[in-house]
């Protein structure tokens, strides 16, 4: 089973899958993320760091999303075990929906066609949602380009939109919760879709 965990910046997703390590250790889970699960999250860093033009940011969003999947997350379904992903594909369509938009046509439409070939859809999405003001507040000294309010407020309103377009594998988490809550309801979501 394909699980991941998605959520505008400080919404909570690092602690959540903290958390979840404990929470989960019965399932023995495969616990990664996105950017930066292979080496190629490396070119991802330094990607953000020089504010590189968009579209070449993307496609190295997307090369480390290919290796993820060769390397990690394909290997460990194959064996049948759980995985837990700290963001995924959905990633792409929030993010660079946003940094996209006017420097290609349809910016959503053209990145699932890039990943529809090659990716393995979740079986479950965990949305981290919570107002933009708390999550800036939250993120207080560690800020990267992405990480503006304007910005932001436009990747969740790609997110709620994905959510709404796919009910059935998105579950949207009260990010407002304290951290002990949000982990159990996840973890118990977790439990009762693995059985
Ligand atoms: N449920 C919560 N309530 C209050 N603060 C939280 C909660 N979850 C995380 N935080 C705090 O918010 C900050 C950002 O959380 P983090 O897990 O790094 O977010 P993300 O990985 O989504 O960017 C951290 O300082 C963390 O301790
Ligand atoms: C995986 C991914 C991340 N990002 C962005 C979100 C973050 O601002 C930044 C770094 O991701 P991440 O390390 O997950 O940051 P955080 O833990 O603060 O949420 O990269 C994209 O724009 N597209 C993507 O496909």
């Amino acid at each position: 089973m394909l699980v991941t965990i998605e959520g505008i910046d400080g919404s909570g997703k690092s602690t959540l899958v903290d958390g979840l390590h404990a929470a989960l250790a019965d399932l023995d889970p495969v616990i990664t993320r996105e950017p930066g699960a292979t080496w190629v999250g490396e070119a991802v860093r330094r990607s953000i760091a020089e504010n590189t033009d968009p579209v070449t940011e993307c496609l190295l969003f997307v090369a480390d999303h290919a290796a993820h999947l060769a390397h990690v997350v394909r290997p460990a379904i194959a064996k049948g075990r759980v995985v837990v992903s700290d963001r995924y594909s959905d990633s792409r369509y929030a993010y660079q929906g946003v940094t996209l938009e006017g420097v290609i046509p349809d910016p959503i439409g053209w990145l699932r066609a890039v990943h529809a070939p090659f990716t393995l859809v979740p079986d479950l999405t965990f949305l981290c949602v919570l107002p933009v003001s708390e999550a800036e507040k939250r993120l207080k000294a560690k800020r990267e380009h992405f990480e503006d309010a304007e910005v932001l407020e436009r990747v969740q309103k790609n997110y709620l939109a994905l959510a709404r377009a796919e009910p059935e594998r998105f579950v949207l988490v009260d990010a407002l919760l304290p951290q002990e809550d949000v982990c159990g309801f996840v973890a118990d979501e977790i439990r009762r879709r693995a059985r």
